[in-house]
């Protein structure tokens, strides 16, 4: 099965918040809210992608030593194995705004639940119940 490496991160805000982005119309799991990153493209670190993600999605810019490893995920879908390394960040530079069209939401930790994810995320939450 083919492995499919993604990064993603968990961006916290001052008042512990933590940003979700919702996956748009015509995208798989479309509706589903999930932390902001993507696909690692060929000859990159996964900072760069998380960097470039950022800005192309967000419009925020991230300084790859603000990048902190938290865990990763490891989950099987139909077609693809996908591994998912999640970052956190509480600094960028730039306003925050939801490039691609896509809705965002600030959420307590302790709300996340409320908000249904992809498959592969669910494990992730008790590290950021821990964390924030
Ligand atoms: N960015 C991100 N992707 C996630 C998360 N959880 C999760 O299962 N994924 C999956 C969804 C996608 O299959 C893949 C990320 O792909 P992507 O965001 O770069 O590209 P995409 O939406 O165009 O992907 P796709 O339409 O080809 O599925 O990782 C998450 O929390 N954040």
């Amino acid at each position: 099965m083919k492995l499919l490496l993604v990064v993603a991160v968990a961006l916290v805000d001052a008042d512990g918040r933590i940003l979700l982005a919702q996956r748009p119309p015509g995208k798989s799991m479309a509706g589903l809210w999930e932390f902001p990153g993507g696909k690692i493209e060929p000859g990159e670190r996964p900072e760069e992608t998380l960097i470039r993600e950022l800005a192309e999605e967000l419009g925020i810019t991230v300084k790859a030593d603000c990048l902190a490893p938290l865990t990763f995920a490891s989950h099987v879908y139909e077609d693809f194995h996908l591994l998912m390394p999640l970052y956190v960040c509480r600094r960028w530079t730039g306003t925050i705004q939801g490039r691609e069209g896509q809705a965002l939401k600030w959420v307590r930790p302790r709300q996340l639940r409320d908000y249904p994810m992809p498959p592969a995320d669910e494990p992730l939450i008790p590290f950021l119940l821990d964390l924030v």
